[in-house]
């Protein structure tokens, strides 16, 4: 015999018992079963909803019952045929009429005790499986056993102790004696002894399938849901999840415990004693294998599924006056225990001067007040402090029978938290090793629980969440290969790379799931209104694992937030230099954050754009190599200026074309000025390790005084026109010596200057085509010929492309 239970998503309207009805009649085909069916989804809830209006006195409960009523008969007339309807609806008016006299007794009597609860919650069921059985019957013989006349429980009617002795005898008459193939029965509904309605706990339709399969010892116990079994983290929170195919008891069981939804945890207990399997199955996908729970499991995986349990309060008593003392816990226990508080996590420092329990939000209040209580004594003594309560927290755990058997999982689990920036308040792991919990802010939950997941069961591809400011040139060319190479990251590198944030100066638009890079333009036009502070608002309430910011500007004030993102956990990559070359006091505070809140600032772009000048140069210092000297040739838009500039063009013309090119900053004076170039032989002196400023930097200006003090681009192009002769003089006094024009940084021993020089023909940067840069580091390990790195350093692909190899660098 197998037993089969239905939960309320499975029978929630007439299409899904369809469904039901037809996987029943399927397995009936090949051996006897007992059918157990939830009521109709929600409809728990509402019952007991409508309760509570009723006792306080709120007319809204007749609303509830109407609803209630007009879902049921409309069920009943999509599944039963016009001339069967009359007896059936005859029923199941009879029953609302019973459920509206109750209601009517609470609002009169402004009462509502848990017996008249457990009284209203059972209609769910016993309307369910009536209407059921009955719309079964018409295809296939179908016989009907209210589970009241079986199942024995206590009088403790929200959350009744079932009678197994007199429950498994009344059960095994009955299938003994009843030969139909497919019985259907309510679950979740029990009597006392005494005869009164009972039922099981929330969720109890579970446990009611589970002692019938025990009592008849059945092949096969089957949960049907609304997903393909037990989940590696629960679905709607982690979208990666996927079914556990093979499950223990005991790993099911702490899983089930600590929130996953899919079996009430005592469910296990009758089948376990008889090692009778269960298996969890989709009524939406019953081609789908779901999961199997059983004795043993072939999976060795330490860690099987990660669950969590929502509003959970801790609360800690702490005080000098407990240390040594013995008996302090069996007093907080008993007394929690005796008010019927049920205690989900206990830590204790092992300096006894603290003990600490989580427990649910709902029972705080009384929790405190019994504490308080019964420590009153000691609390006015001073020797204990009184009650701490700490809300809005909820548990995470990591759950797997093989845990014991691998060293540093609570350490893998606790740094890839930490590393999220998510705060650890308690922790506990039971000495089977079973299970490793900590208690976090409700509000990390879903970040938490991704990151664990993708931690522990997607070594394979790994998250990447953008948040980018800056569409221009640099960051159009950005999105456009990040979209190209999508595919390419996730075959190879195993990223999932996604833009979540995206703004330029007016506009921000945020998808959780990814924006669609091919038509972010449009997107974006139609975003809301955004500033500094209302984007880093948004993206710190995504609180999303790996998160990025990239700056693809070259503002100022973007350049001041990046503290605010580091803070929070989150990394910066940007190609705006300003962060890096202001005060050094700013530029020390900026990795120092980086590095307490373990978020990675990279900048390579700052210095030659694509060019991995940075990273060599960290890879040198960090193996011990000391850098003398660096001369290098760093401005893009200055060299191809320069390398175009002859008697035959204008200064003005050539600087206009560069600027089209993309290779100056938006305002072309910050590169013809000598800023750019000093902010960055700047950041790499100070990355070798110096401690510069950037007053500290002579500047040999070869613009004119005049060119120096404009204010906008067009005053400043004009000027060029105007000192058109000065440019050609620059040029002549070069050319004359068969030298070129290269604007060159240099650095040697603790100085820096940046400025215009006549370089021969002999030099290594006489050469230098176009846009090109060229650094020569002269190190320890260098000191003669230098270690040259050369190549295109402007233009929006390549500083995009040097963006993109930051961004990869994070995940490092
Ligand atoms: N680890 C998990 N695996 C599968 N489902 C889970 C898990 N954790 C939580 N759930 C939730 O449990 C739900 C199924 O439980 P429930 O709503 O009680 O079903 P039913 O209506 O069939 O009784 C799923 O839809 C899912 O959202
Ligand atoms: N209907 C009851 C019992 C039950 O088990 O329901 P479900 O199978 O839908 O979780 C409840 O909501 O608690």
């Amino acid at each position: 015999m197998k037993v089969l239970k239905f939960g309320g998503s499975s029978v929630a309207n007439s299409e899904n018992i369809k469904k039901v009805l037809a996987i029943v009649e399927k397995t009936s085909k090949t051996s006897k079963i007992a059918v157990v069916v939830s009521a109709f989804g929600k409809t728990t809830n509402a019952l007991i909803e409508g309760a509570h209006l009723a006792a306080t006195k709120n007319e809204a409960y007749k609303t509830v019952l109407e609803k209630l009523e007009a879902h049921h008969f409309n069920v009943i007339k999509d599944l039963i045929s016009l001339e069967n309807q009359p007896e059936i609806l005859n029923h199941a008016k009879e029953l609302f009429h019973q459920l509206a006299t109750i209601y009517e007794g609470c609002y009169l009597l402004e009462e509502l005790t848990p017996k008249t609860l457990a009284t209203i919650s059972s209609f769910g069921e016993l309307l369910s499986s009536y209407i059921i059985a009955k719309a079964a019957n018409i295809s296939f013989e179908t016989g009907y056993k209210d589970s009241r006349e079986i199942i024995i429980a206590s009088n403790n009617y929200l959350n009744a102790t079932v009678n197994f002795a007199e429950t498994n005898k009344n059960i095994t008459a009955y299938f003994s004696g009843n030969q139909k193939k497919v019985t259907l029965l309510p679950g979740f509904v029990a009597k006392t002894s005494e005869g009164k309605t009972t039922t099981l706990g929330r969720g109890g339709s579970d446990y009611t399938a589970a002692i019938i399969a025990a009592a008849v010892n059945a092949d096969e116990l089957q949960i049907w849901t609304d997903v393909s079994g037990m989940f590696t983290a629960n679905p709607s929170v982690v979208k990666q999840a996927f079914p556990i195919p093979h499950i223990s008891y005991h790993e099911a069981m702490e899983l089930s415990h600590f929130g996953a939804k899919v079996i009430y945890p005592p469910t296990i207990q009758p089948v376990l004693k008889k090692e009778i399997s269960i298996r969890i199955k989709n009524t939406f996908k019953p081609e789908e294998e779901g999961t199997l729970i059983a004795k043993e499991t072939s999976n060795k995986k330490p860690v099987k599924g990660i669950s969590h349990i929502e509003n959970i309060t801790l609360i800690t008593l702490e005080g000098s006056g407990m240390v040594g003392i013995p008996g302090f816990s069996k007093r907080l226990f008993e007394a929690i225990s005796f008010h019927n508080i049920n205690i989900i996590l206990i830590t204790q420092a092992s300096s006894e001067l603290s003990i600490c329990i989580g427990i649910a939000d709902e029972d705080a209040q009384k929790a405190k007040a019994v504490i308080d209580e019964t420590f009153e004594f000691e609390i006015e003594k001073q020797k204990v402090n009184p009650v701490k309560l700490e809300q809005d927290l909820c548990i995470i755990a990591l759950v797997g029978d093989n845990m014991k058997n691998h060293q540093g999982l609570s350490g893998q689990m606790f740094s890839s938290l930490g590393k999220n920036n998510v705060n650890i308040r308690a922790i506990a792991q039971g000495s089977t090793e079973k299970n490793i919990s900590a208690v976090i802010n409700k509000n990390d939950a879903k970040k938490a629980l991704n990151t664990l997941h993708e931690q522990f069961f997607e070594e394979k591809i790994k998250q990447i969440n953008l948040f980018v400011t800056g569409v221009g040139n640099v960051g159009e060319r950005f999105l456009a290969q990040l979209e190209q190479q999508k595919k390419h990251l996730k075959k190879h590198l195993k990223l999932n790379v996604r833009v979540i944030g995206l703004s330029n100066s007016r506009k921000m638009i945020f998808n959780e799931k990814g924006i669609d890079l091919k038509n972010w333009k449009a997107l974006l036009e139609n975003g809301e209104s955004t500033s500094l502070e209302r984007f880093f608002n948004k993206t710190k309430q995504c609180n999303l694992r790996n998160s990025v910011f990239v700056d693809n500007t070259a503002n100022q004030a973007v350049s001041e937030v990046y503290e605010n993102y580091l803070r929070q956990s989150i990394g910066v990559v940007t190609c705006n230099k300003i962060a890096c070359a202001s005060l050094l006091e700013n530029y020390k505070t900026l990795k120092a954050i980086s590095r307490k809140y373990n978020a990675p600032f990279l900048f390579e772009t700052n210095v030659g754009a694509g060019l991995p000048i940075i990273d060599t140069l960290k890879n040198l210092i960090n193996s011990g190599d000391r850098v003398h000297k660096i001369q290098a040739v760093l401005s893009g838009s200055l060299n191809f200026v320069f390398n175009n500039f002859n008697k035959n063009t204008t200064f003005h013309d050539v600087v206009a074309q560069a600027q089209k090119e993309g290779y100056t900053e938006p305002d072309p004076k910050i590169d013809l000025s000598g800023v750019d170039v000093a902010r960055k032989i700047l950041i790499l002196a100070r990355e070798s390790g110096y401690d510069l400023e950037l007053s500290d930097i002579s500047k040999n200006a070869f613009l004119p005084e005049e060119s120096l003090k404009t204010k906008n681009n067009d005053d400043f192009y004009a000027s060029l026109t105007k000192n058109e002769a000065h440019f050609q003089q620059i040029f002549k006094e070069a050319n004359d010596k068969n030298c070129r024009l290269k604007y060159v940084a240099e650095f040697i021993d603790g100085k820096a200057n940046v400025g215009l020089q006549h370089i021969p023909a002999e030099h290594p940067f006489y050469n230098l085509e176009g846009s090109d840069n060229i650094v020569l580091f002269f190190t320890d390990r260098y000191p003669e010929n230098p270690l040259i790195i050369k190549g295109a350093g402007a233009g929006a692909d390549v500083t995009a492309s040097g963006i993109f190899a930051d961004i990869i660098r994070t995940t490092k």
